[in-house]
């Protein structure tokens, strides 16, 4: 097959016919008139602004929604020929096995192991065979090591893999993977996306994913939709087309466009201006923590000085979280010292910390402690004794700049997975700390919301608040950050502007870390084929 053209000869799948869907909190239906068709052994991709409603397409796909909702759909869904309504209770999700934004709320059990037995056990698989099984999909995405763990205890791209495989024991005909590669380092994500691959033509699934950057899936994929931010498909062509003939379509959306496509960038790079470092806000000197006996971080040392922009970057379970928590003093030391403007973190009291040090998680749900939108950006002010007029003032602006403002009276809890980003990052900034901590910030966002969120951090950073970013996307390391700290083994590997880290070959493969594209472009290296074979 002209791997050029959609996958038409291929045998129907999934067949979706004026399809739409209506949220009953929401003003306006989401979903309008859809109409679309996926083929057996197809990998396509769905693209579309933050909010346009891909999660809810890839809920009401495998017949989650409307059922587990309050909501509506009109229109038809039909799978291998039959009526989605008419599959027996379980058999569909297993048919349609999907992976969720969020992979926590996937999970039942405490362990990795249980947590796929049960899966098996569902299926009615026989005890016996049930250890294999387990093995085998372990090994498949390569997490045998963390069968006996708690998954609680798992890193955020740990858990990732932890739901695909507990999806891949149920065989599903069509595997639906929401953003499956937001919390993977970039060799993982490389690696995963490979994984897929392999997975696809063993297995001969059809694979519907979810994605705002499609630069690595470009290979693989036969087709892109996009959904429009009216909730109505426009466009469905191969990649190639999709980039060239409609990417002012694709622009207008805000849909990341794949590097290789995107002639707007800027192949020298911004150079980020060093910042004067002599005042440190914060220091950590010799810095060790265990978990469970086991050394996560040992002997950090590391500045963090006013107004500085400092990228820490590292493989999966690096202990990059740990470390952005034991700075805002969540988790106590082992050893060493971590002071605050002179002062041990120890020693602070914790409603002062709060006011020097904004942390935002890894997972925005862990920060969530109200019921609306409104009170999550308020809560901090109220508890300060602001008037109403203030609080008003504050959360309208706040709600404006990160596209919140028709989610004023939404629980957090049901917005969007980047919309649910952007307001864990919008509350740190009712009155904005001294020092910032932001665990994979972007994750999530489409292009827009991604330029608007990180031009916002840097005005911060240029307004005297110091930035702690932990990401796994080494573009915007290279682009905005002037000092980069990288953890392997536990230790810091290497300190120092970006650009110094680019020509250690052999430390950025030990870290499992890619360089940024304007230097893949010029040294052809770290490309797809270079960082699986
Ligand atoms: N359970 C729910 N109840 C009410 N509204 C919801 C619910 N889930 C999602 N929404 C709203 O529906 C819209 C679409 O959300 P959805 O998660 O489908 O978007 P998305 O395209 O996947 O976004 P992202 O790229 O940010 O993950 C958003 O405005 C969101 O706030
Ligand atoms: N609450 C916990 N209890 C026990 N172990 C944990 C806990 N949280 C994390 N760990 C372990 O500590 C190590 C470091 O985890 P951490 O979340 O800091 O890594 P990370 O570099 O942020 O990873 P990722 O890029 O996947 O988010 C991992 O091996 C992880 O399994």
């Amino acid at each position: 097959m002209n791997k050029k053209q959609l996958n038409q000869e291929s045998k129907p799948l999934l067949h979706v016919e004026h399809f739409s869907f209506a949220y009953e909190s929401l003003k306006n239906p989401l979903l309008h008139n859809l109409s679309f068709t996926l083929h057996e052994n197809e990998i396509t991709l769905l693209m579309g602004a933050s909010g346009s409603g891909k999660s809810t397409i890839s809920l009401c796909l495998n017949g989650l929604y409307p059922e587990a909702v309050e909501g509506f759909a009109r229109g038809d869904i039909y799978f291998q020929g039959k009526h989605i309504q008419d599959f027996p209770k379980g058999k569909l999700n297993q048919e349609i096995g999907i992976v969720f934004q969020d992979p926590e709320s996937q999970f039942c059990m405490i362990t990795v192991e249980d947590e796929l037995a049960f899966t098996l056990e569902n299926l009615n698989v026989p005890a016996s065979e049930m250890a294999k099984r387990i093995s085998e999909v372990l090994q498949a995405v390569d997490m045998e090591s963390c069968k006996k763990e708690k998954i609680h205890e798992l890193s955020g791209g740990q858990k990732q893999k932890i739901a695909l495989a507990a999806v891949l024991l149920l065989e599903p005909e069509l595997l639906i993977l929401d953003e499956p590669t937001a919390n993977l380092d970039p060799v993982s994500s490389i690696e995963f996306i490979h994984l897929i691959q392999q997975l696809q033509k063993e297995r001969k699934m059809s694979i519907f994913i979810i994605e705002h950057q499609a630069d690595d899936w470009l290979d693989i994929t036969n087709r892109i939709i996009v959904l429009g931010r009216n909730g109505d498909i426009i466009a469905d062509h191969h990649p190639e087309i999709a980039f060239t003939e409609k990417r002012q379509v694709l622009e207008k959306e805000g849909i990341f466009l794949p590097k290789a496509y995107d002639r707007s960038l800027d192949f020298d790079g911004p150079s980020p201006s060093p910042v004067a470092k002599d005042k440190v806000c914060l220091s950590i000197r010799d810095l060790s923590f265990r978990r469970k006996k086991q050394p996560i971080l040992q002997g950090i040392d590391l500045d963090i000085h006013q107004g500085e922009f400092l990228a820490i970057v590292g493989e999966n379970g690096a202990g990059k979280s740990t470390l952005l928590q034991l700075i805002a003093g969540l988790i106590k030391k082992d050893s060493g010292d971590i002071d605050l403007f002179g002062k041990p973190i120890s020693k602070w009291k914790e409603s002062e910390l709060r006011k020097r040090l904004g942390y935002v998680f890894q997972n925005p749900e862990h920060q969530f402690i109200t019921d609306t939108v409104y009170d999550e950006l308020t809560f901090g002010l109220k508890l300060n004794g602001f008037t109403q007029s203030e609080m008003d003032k504050n959360a309208n602006r706040l709600m404006r700049q990160f596209h919140l403002e028709n989610h004023t009276f939404s629980n957090p809890f049901s917005l969007s997975g980047g919309q649910k980003r952007r307001l864990s990052v919008a509350t740190m900034l009712d009155e904005t700390p001294d020092i910032l901590l932001f665990d994979e910030p972007t994750f999530g966002q489409d292009a827009n919301t991604t330029a608007e969120l990180m031009d916002m951090i840097f005005d911060l950073k240029t307004n005297g608040t110091s930035i702690v970013f932990v990401t796994h996307d080494m573009d915007l390391v290279d682009t905005y950050c002037e000092s980069v700290y990288v953890l392997h083994d536990g230790k810091i590997a290497f300190s120092g502007e970006p650009r110094g880290l680019w020509d250690q070959d052999e430390l950025l493969e030990k870290a499992r870390l890619r360089l940024p594209y304007r230097i893949r472009k010029h040294t052809k290296a770290g490309e797809y084929y270079d960082l699986i074979h």
